[in-house]
């Protein structure tokens, strides 16, 4: 205790100057030391925040210079090895009291406390000198002798160097708030370290994600070949090539072309786009993947099948007489009569085999199947009328069935009446390449009357004899194949389709798909309303159980399962909606030219309708002439009569160009060719088709004047007035009329003459123009034979760039 006092003592004398009111600083201190230890920490950094304070250049103060110079003596007794050995072993707590007693005033008192609170890193930061112990102290020692015998200016090194010497011992002389401060360094080194780490796993992370990125685009490039259909939406195109849609829209911008996300671009552009980011286009048509396989056939399952017969003709020359009196031929006497067609087809049972007649007589319903890819028909049975011959629509069957590659058998009717003349039919079948055998010719030709039922069954022999040439022949134990050949809503039953198996055999529970719709056979009835529970090739039958309501000429066909059925049924409801969205195209004049040119079309087909007989034959000529080495020009039908809907019918099915000349196409045909993107070009004059025809060949067409109908009157009344004429008392139909409007006479569906309004009244008003739905006077120039039931075609003349006139004069 004495050495103790002593050694108080000889520290207390060394400070007493420079600490007044230490004693109770020094208790403050003692207790707080004891009391907690986060406190002496702050303590410590006060002191050394004091004495760093302390030693800057401008000490004032007595007090403080005193301060310096004992810190200075403290230090140089603590900064001896040896003496800070014992000195800390022996008083511990006197030395920290001496530590404390810079702070000794009462500002100083405040500040370090402060100060120490802020700096407390900054304690913690000069701790590695500290920590490394004596052997640094040590090492420093000489050099502090050095500075303290330096002068001047090197005291206040000396002072700096002093604060070092200060801190180095002290962590042998106050081990607690060292100790302390350690932790505190740990936890400070520990939170470093932790947002270090942070950062560096967010760094770390950030990388990986780039990594990830790239190995993504890597994983995902363009890749070098895709699949398009006909038509793609810019996303659609998008995903398939691994891009952003906007990236692709970004390039067709530059390519100059306006597009949005959901818009469909044709296969042409896609691919020049797609080559844009390297990756090659095959346009594959979807309907590629709708294809249902089928069964091979194996030579021995070949048998023959019933031919498939439609009956064509004229109208009124008996097409549906015959029919009934092939069908009463099928049934037992008694029935005669009272059978009831259950379906648009029918099967009879000869002796010799059967066959199957489609029941909607006339080319309509046949051609309609060929525009569909239908080809249904095996054999044509040409009905035409002993005592009238040939008439325009016997020559349009022809034309239709030669168009469809399928044989002819001409049945001569009503043979009964006395001015049949069965040799004038042949002779004039025969200009159509229509010979009888008998002549040397390969026509089978058969003399009937369906009236009174003569000559059916050698029609039917000579049928069955005409399959047999055609060696019919198919597989009937494979999946079922065939065709729609119409369908209907029924209450009760749902959808009912009338299906003409053409291979293979249905049976009742199998799967299937019809046109866009998937189906399995719920119930099958045959012809006469049978329920039947399989059906052969050749076989009409009506089904139940399709999803729904296929169209006539779509095909049908078994699949190996529904599941298949109803896959392959979404795609081709997908092939659908793309193909109505997308325009069906088909030849013009206008684009006859890049046709040709890109190899599309070698064959110019063209179906010309003139006023007589004699006009449509010398264009048909004229045009035939027109063939040349690229393309050749025929006319597949050329014959007198308005554009009917059999015409646009034909034209759609074979890619047709109508040449109107000096006749108009009916309402229906009108609306038929707009649907079917058929064109309709109206002459009047023999020279301006074939330089049109000609010029299209050519590439040559050049701007020209359009003709547009804006109206349509019918005459209802005429009424003669002197000096002025015959006014006309009309009705306009649809669109409008005007004064001085032009006008073409139509009489029976043939332009008759040209002209122009001269007057145009609404009772005794001189009027401007009458609208639809009201009725006008109209006076034409120089044209006075009008008659009740005449039409006016109302046109107006515009300039339209690389179009021709449909009409010249
Ligand atoms: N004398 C006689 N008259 C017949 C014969 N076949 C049909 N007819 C008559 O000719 C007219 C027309 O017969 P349809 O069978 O309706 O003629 P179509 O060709 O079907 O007529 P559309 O259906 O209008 O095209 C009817 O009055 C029949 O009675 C026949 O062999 N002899």
């Amino acid at each position: 205790m004495a050495n103790e006092k002593d050694t108080k003592s000889s520290f207390v004398g060394i400070i007493k100057h420079s600490d007044v009111e230490k004693p109770a600083k020094t208790d403050e201190s003692d207790t707080n030391t004891g009391a907690s230890e986060k406190k002496p920490k702050k303590k410590v950094v006060v002191v050394k925040k004091a004495v760093k304070k302390k030693q800057k250049p401008d000490i004032s103060s007595k007090e403080e210079k005193e301060e310096v110079k004992t810190s200075s003596v403290v230090e140089q007794k603590n900064t001896t090895p040896d003496t800070v050995k014992k000195e800390t072993q022996k008083n511990k707590n006197v030395s920290d009291r001496k530590v404390d007693k810079p702070s000794g005033n009462a500002n100083d008192n405040r500040r370090p406390f402060r100060r120490g609170q802020g700096s407390g890193g900054q304690s913690s930061g000069r701790r590695p000198y500290s920590n490394r112990g004596g052997a640094q102290g040590q090492g420093r020692g000489p050099r502090q002798e050095q500075d303290k015998n330096q002068g001047g200016a090197d005291n206040q090194r000396a002072g700096s160097g002093s604060k070092y010497r200060f801190k180095r011992p002290k962590p042998s002389v106050a081990p607690p708030p060292q100790q302390d401060a350690s932790k505190i360094r740990q936890v400070k080194d520990k939170k470093k370290e932790y947002y270090k780490k942070d950062k560096e796993q967010e760094q770390e992370e950030k990388l990986l994600a780039l990594a990830r990125k790239k190995k993504k685009i890597e994983t995902n490039p363009v890749p070098k070949e895709i699949d398009i259909t006909e038509a793609i939406t810019v996303s659609e195109l998008a995903r398939k090539m691994n891009l952003k849609a906007s990236s692709l829209i970004t390039k067709l911008m530059s390519m100059g072309m306006m597009v949005t996300i959901n818009q469909q671009i044709d296969a042409d552009t896609a691919t020049i786009l797609a080559e844009e980011f390297g990756c090659k286009v095959n346009v594959v048509s979807l309907y590629d993947e709708t294809v249902i396989e089928k069964e091979q056939d194996s030579e021995d399952s070949l048998r023959g099948r019933a031919p498939v017969v439609t009956i064509m003709g004229h109208v009124d020359h008996g097409k549906t007489k015959l029919l009934d009196a092939i069908r009463s031929a099928n049934v037992a006497e008694g029935e005669f009569g009272g059978i009831t067609q259950h379906i648009g087809a029918y099967q009879v049972n000869l002796p010799q085999g059967k066959i199957t007649f489609l029941d909607t007589p006339g080319h309509e319903a046949f051609t309609l199947m060929r525009a569909r890819g239908a080809q249904v028909t095996d054999i044509v049975v040409l009905v035409v009328a002993a005592n009238d011959g040939v008439m325009p629509q016997t020559v349009e069957a022809i034309n239709h069935a030669k168009e469809a590659k399928v044989p002819i058998i001409v049945a001569i009717n009503k043979i009964d009446l006395p001015e049949a003349n069965p040799d004038r039919v042949k002779q004039q079948l025969s200009d159509y390449g229509l010979l009888p055998e008998d002549w040397g010719g390969s026509t089978l030709f058969c003399e009937v009357s369906a009236l009174k039922r003569k000559g059916i069954n050698e029609l039917l022999e000579t049928i069955l004899l005409q399959a047999e040439l055609l060696e019919l022949k198919t597989n009937y134990d494979c999946r079922a194949e065939g065709r729609v050949l119409e369908s209907k809503i029924d209450h009760g039953r749902g959808s009912v389709a009338t299906v003409l198996v053409q291979r293979g055999t249905l049976k009742i529970g199998d799967p299937f798909v019809a046109g866009v719709y998937s189906g399995k056979v719920r119930a099958m009835f045959d012809d006469h309303g049978k329920r039947v529970d399989k059906a052969e090739p050749s076989t009409p039958v009506e089904i139940l159980g399709c999803d729904g309501v296929p169209e006539a000429g779509d095909p049908f066909q078994v699949t190996e399962n529904e599941k298949l059925a109803r896959q392959v049924s979404v795609k081709r409801q997908e092939l659908k909606k793309l193909e109505e969205s997308k325009n069906v195209k088909k030849i013009t004049l206008d684009n006859l030219y890049d046709s040709i040119q890109d190899g599309e079309i070698l064959e110019l087909k063209v179906i010309i309708k003139a006023d007589v007989h004699g006009s449509a034959e010398a264009i048909k000529t004229a045009l035939e002439k027109l063939s040349t080495r690229e393309i050749r020009l025929s006319a597949i039908h050329a014959a007198a009569g308005a554009v009917n809907e059999s015409d646009v019918r034909l034209a759609s099915a074979s890619n047709a160009i109508i040449i109107a000349f000096n006749v108009r196409p009916t309402n229906q045909a009108s609306v038929l060719a707009e649907k079917e993107k058929v064109e309709i070009r109206k002459y009047n004059i023999i020279y301006d088709v074939v330089d049109d025809i000609k010029a299209a060949m050519e590439g040559m067409l050049s701007p020209d004047i359009k003709e547009e109908v804006i109206g349509l009157v019918e005459v209802r009344d005429t009424f003669k007035v002197p000096k002025i004429g015959t006014i006309a008392g009309c009705f306009v139909l649809n669109g409008k009329i005007k004064r001085k409007s032009e006008v073409n006479i139509i009489r029976d569906g043939v332009v008759i003459h040209t002209t122009r309004v001269s007057s145009l009244k609404r009772f005794k008003d001189d009027v401007r123009e009458v609208d639809a739905g009201y009725e006008c006077g109209i006076g034409l120039e120089g044209f006075n034979d009008i008659k009740v039931g005449d039409q006016f075609e109302v046109i107006e003349k515009k300039e339209v760039a690389k179009t021709l006139s449909e009409e010249k004069e």
